[in-house]
């Protein structure tokens, strides 16, 4: 290995660096191709700099392009020529559905085809991949680029998933806990510096046998407010008094905030919600999938911890399924059914409906 890659960023360090940019509303540079913004960061003195390197393309998820009427040419995504006149409000309206019941028409939207669209598709992973709305502007660079941006590869950009992290284990204490005695916090970090995750251990489980496990995606409203709206935090509590009362298991906080859209992007669906829409339809007016998950993160952890098979507390199937695609074996789904309410009897419903979860 040269010197200098040893010293320098990887490319997944180099991701990482992209989406502090992108989160500044600075852009980043996609090697051989141009420059990526992301429009929820981006300011008008920005916006002006880089219209004045050449047209401009809003890249927008497929999922929101169908919202907006717009055509969509590339499967997942959609690019939309952005008119010489246009101003950030513009492409703000576009990305952000906050709006638009209020003002329903956008159009009409010149959408763009032909040439790879690959530049593109990793201008909106990488928003993505930063928790910011799905949302990119992108322009091609004739010459070299400014320097001081970070460079990535748009196939980087687009493996960025894929690309398996590894974790360290950090740090561990004793913390002695209300639903268990015997707990222990440990702390994982990804080599690339990204969101930690943690594991709860309880007791001394038994790394011969199915440990009773949960993978807790974060909720800061359900876990920490006592939010109504879903059922994350009775849901947390009886899965580690569960395993109190058995005196072992492992509970994963995983960091994926609101199914992986994270907690801005949450409350801008908790606002579509308030407006009439499910939560899977708010998602998708968002540009985002259902669930933007990563389950093999918990699978890795578990690993990690020495856990190969487990009874996994859940109503999620898709979980179980996660699980055993990526080497754990899950001997049992053990049922999670708590925290029903007037307010989340919607939301329970619809992710049945919707998401196979089994009510
Ligand atoms: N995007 C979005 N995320 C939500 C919403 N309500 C809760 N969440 C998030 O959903 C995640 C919890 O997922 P759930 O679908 O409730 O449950 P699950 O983890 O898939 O399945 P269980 O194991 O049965 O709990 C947490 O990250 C919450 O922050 C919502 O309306 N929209
Ligand atoms: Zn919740």
């Amino acid at each position: 290995m040269k010197p200098e890659f040893t010293l320098g960023p990887s490319p997944t360090e180099r991701l990482n660096r992209a989406r502090a940019d992108l989160r500044m509303g600075v852009p980043v540079v996609l090697d051989g191709y141009g420059l990526a913004v992301a429009i929820e960061s981006l300011s008008p003195e920005r916006l002006a700099a880089l219209g004045a390197l050449g047209p401009l393309t809003l890249v927008l998820t497929a999922r929101r392009a169908q919202t907006l009427k717009a055509r969509v040419y590339d499967e997942d995504i959609a690019r939309i020529a952005v008119p010489k006149d246009a101003d950030l409000g513009w492409l703000r309206a576009l990305a952000d559905p906050a709006d638009d019941l209020r003002v329903p028409m956008k159009g009409p939207l010149q959408a763009e085809r032909g040439g790879d669209p690959g530049f593109a598709r990793a201008a909106i992973r990488l928003a993505k991949s930063a928790q910011l709305l799905p949302a990119a502007l992108i322009v091609a660079l004739p010459h070299s680029a400014p320097p001081d941006l970070t460079t990535i590869t748009v196939q980087d950009a687009l493996q960025a998933a894929d690309i398996p992290q590894a974790f360290g284990p950090v740090s561990a204490a004793r913390v002695p806990l209300r639903a268990a005695e015997a707990g222990r916090l440990h702390i994982f970090r990804p080599d690339d510096g990204s969101e930690e995750h943690y594991a709860i251990e309880i007791g001394q489980p038994d790394r011969s046998k199915p440990v009773l496990a949960r993978l807790h995606s974060a909720c800061f409203t359900g876990d920490v407010l006592g939010s109504l709206k879903c059922d994350c935090g009775p849901q947390l509590d009886a899965a580690l008094t569960r395993m109190g009362h058995e005196g072992a298991g492992v509970l994963l906080y995983l960091n994926q905030e609101g199914r992986g859209i994270g907690l801005a992007n949450k409350m801008r669906a908790y606002s579509l919600q308030d407006q009439g829409f499910d939560t899977v339809e708010a998602n998708h007016r968002l540009g985002f999938e259902d669930d933007e998950r990563d389950f093999r993160i918990g699978a890795a952890l578990l690993k990690k911890l020495g856990f190969g098979a487990v009874r996994l507390l859940t109503n999620n199937p898709a979980k179980v399924a996660m699980l055993q695609a990526n080497g754990i074996d899950v001997t049992e789904r053990v049922p999670l059914k708590v925290g029903m309410s007037r307010h989340n009897a919607g939301y329970l419903a619809t992710k049945a409906a919707k998401s196979g979860h089994i009510l």
